[in-house]
């Protein structure tokens, strides 16, 4: 049960003094080091961790990605894992380009088998870790700040000389206080710096120094603070590349990240879509893309959205959300109206090469290997606009904005009478019956304009059914149109007229709008589709004057189910 009063069971985490922070002014220009710690962090919390075929698949797509820096094991937790480094090293897999990580507690035992799976590596990073939090060390360690600190050293320490050992090797070293975002800043200094002499960093053989929110408790600004507070204060920034690895415990990690490169982080630790431990590590695309949505191009490549997600899924065996920035799949659907308005207005708008202006639409899918086919779906929640834009995509029919407000009132009833999405092939069906299937009671068989005389005025001969009998009539008017009409001896007023072609060349086909009146009744649309101009608004006379009169009919049928 929720405690009325958390203050005695919570604390509130103490802001860092820092009053002359300067994070909050800075820009980021350019992408950090991107590390994928997938095959670890992403690995250890899986329910099931990946064999090593899963793991061998995540790996070739992290470097199609443009990984160059990949943690790929825990070598002294499982054989599996130990195996999977052999496998990359052994079967030459590993890009020359790209660098592979492993992480190591700091305990002799394991930092021997860590060393021993790396043997022969062109080039590798060596993670120690060990935590340094005060919790910990009261709770895991039963440890003074002293004996903590010593644990980091003697890791550090045996590395070294292990490394030494094996010049073949291009070695790099990283170090991560475990818990950063819990610690005393002070003491985090002092252990990163003891660790950094230890090592024998240098500006020019820097070595990496990750700052961790393990677990996160702060919110961005704080963590963007602590780092800042390290980046001013470390003995040898020079010889450090300074890292973080924010998880997101607090659902932050994305923002904890950003605001941490602003404050002066070179490097960050990630997993695709947000995998990792408890709510996941940082999510890797979704800072990339927030950055390239800023005109800043992230160095990963993205443009494949649905491989990647496919890829991290099934090698996860964990879905990516459907509402998962620019990756999940409803991301670029809009189901209610006025989004879908403005993204149909956004979409004419857009010319190739200018800078991207779709509402509602912070990058453009394409970008990301997505089509436009659901950006817009339809439900009771949905307008106009939506309904226009899959009509026009689907069928190339561009409806006149009267006849747009007309149609959509009747995919509105029956979103609503179902209470489920129309498809595009749906509204396409809802549009056919409601315009182009009816044939009673009149039905366009054919016509022949006999004279288009000297007086201007057209003559023509019409053939259609009528209640099922065919009937053939005569007409003279000013126009093809106003000549139907009069064939036809129906009252009837075009107040409006539109036609476009569908498509083009020799399977070219014309569509025709009118919008009319039928004994002074209420306007209404009729839609005509043909191989040409004139028999298409014809049919679009006749479809009007056919929804006319099924309107009429229903109306007494209701006036006469009134009980009197
Ligand atoms: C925040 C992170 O993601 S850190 C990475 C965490 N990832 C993992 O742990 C996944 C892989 N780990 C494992 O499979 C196991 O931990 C192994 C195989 C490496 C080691 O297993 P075990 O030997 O059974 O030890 P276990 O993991 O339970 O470790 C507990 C002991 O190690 C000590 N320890 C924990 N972390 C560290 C560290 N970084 N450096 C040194 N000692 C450590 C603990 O204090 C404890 O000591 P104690 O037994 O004297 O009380
Ligand atoms: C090993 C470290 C970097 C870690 O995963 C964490 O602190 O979250
Ligand atoms: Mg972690």
């Amino acid at each position: 049960m929720m405690s009325p009063n958390p203050g005695t069971k919570y604390r509130a985490f103490p802001p860092v003094a820092l009053a002359t922070r300067t994070w909050p002014d800075k820009v980021i220009t350019r992408p950090p080091i991107w590390m994928s710690t997938d095959l670890r962090d992403g690995n250890q919390s899986l329910i099931e961790p990946m064999n090593v075929q899963r793991k061998l698949r995540l790996f070739h797509q992290l470097v199609r990605i443009g990984f160059k820096e990949i943690e790929v094991a825990f070598p002294s937790a499982s054989q599996t894992d130990f195996d999977f480094v052999r496998r990359l090293i052994d079967e030459d897999r590993i890009p020359d380009d790209v660098t592979i990580e492993v992480l190591t507690q700091s305990r002799e035992d394991l930092i021997h088998r860590t060393m021993e799976s790396l043997q022969g590596a062109r080039r590798a990073i060596v993670h120690l870790y060990n935590p340094v939090a005060p919790v910990f060390r009261r709770v895991v360690f039963g440890k003074t700040r002293e004996e903590v600190k010593e644990i980091a050293l003697f890791g550090t320490r045996l590395i070294r000389q292990l490394a030494d050992a094996r010049p073949d090797t291009e070695w790099r070293f990283q170090y991560s206080p475990e818990a950063f975002s819990m610690t005393e800043l002070d003491y985090a200094k002092e252990v990163c710096d003891a660790v950094v002499q230890a090592w024998g960093a240098t500006r020019e053989q820097p070595m990496i120094l990750n700052l961790p929110s393990t677990v996160e408790c702060t919110t961005p600004n704080v963590y963007a603070d602590q780092i800042e507070w390290m980046h001013r204060h470390l003995a040898q920034r020079e010889a450090i590349i300074l890292s973080v690895h924010p998880h997101n415990d607090r659902g932050t990690a994305v923002a904890s990240a950003e605001l941490a490169v602003m404050a002066g982080a070179d490097r960050v630790e990630g997993c695709l879509f947000g995998n990792g431990e408890r709510t996941g590590n940082v999510d890797l695309v979704t800072l990339a893309l927030n950055l390239y949505t800023q005109g800043v191009h992230p160095g990963l490549d993205f443009s494949d959205i649905d491989a990647v997600r496919q890829c991290a899924e099934a090698c996860n065996q964990l879905p990516v959300h459907p509402r998962h920035p620019y990756a999940g799949d409803l991301v670029f659907t809009a189901f209610s109206g006025s989004h879908q308005d403005a993204i149909r207005k956004g979409f004419a708008r857009q010319k190739a090469g200018a800078i991207w202006e779709v509402p509602y639409l912070p990058i453009d899918p394409a970008d990301l290997g997505r089509n436009y086919d659901a950006v817009i779906r339809v439900n009771s929640q949905s307008g106009k606009g939506g309904v226009t834009f899959l009509l026009e995509n689907e069928c190339g029919l561009s409806l006149p904005r009267r006849l747009q407000i007309e149609f959509s009132r009747v995919v509105q009833q029956a979103t609503d009478a179902t209470g489920k999405e129309a498809d595009a092939r749906h509204i396409r069906t809802l549009f056919e019956r409601e315009y182009l299937d009816h044939r009673m009671p009149y039905a366009y068989n054919g016509h022949a304009v006999t004279s288009s005389a000297s007086d201007g005025m057209t003559r023509l001969e019409i053939d259609v059914d009528h209640q099922g009998r065919r009937i053939t009539r005569h007409g003279l008017g000013n126009g093809p149109i106003d000549a139907f009409v009069d064939a036809l001896g129906l009252n009837i007023r075009v107040m409006d007229y539109h036609e476009h072609a569908i498509g083009s060349g020799a399977d070219a086909k014309a569509a025709c709008y009118v919008e009319l009146r039928v004994d002074g009744g209420p306007t209404l649309f009729g839609v005509g589709i043909a191989g040409n101009i004139l028999t298409a608004s014809f049919k679009a006379l006749l479809s009007g004057v056919n929804r006319h009169l099924l309107a009429v009919a229903q109306e007494v049928q209701r006036a006469e189910a009134v009980p009197a």
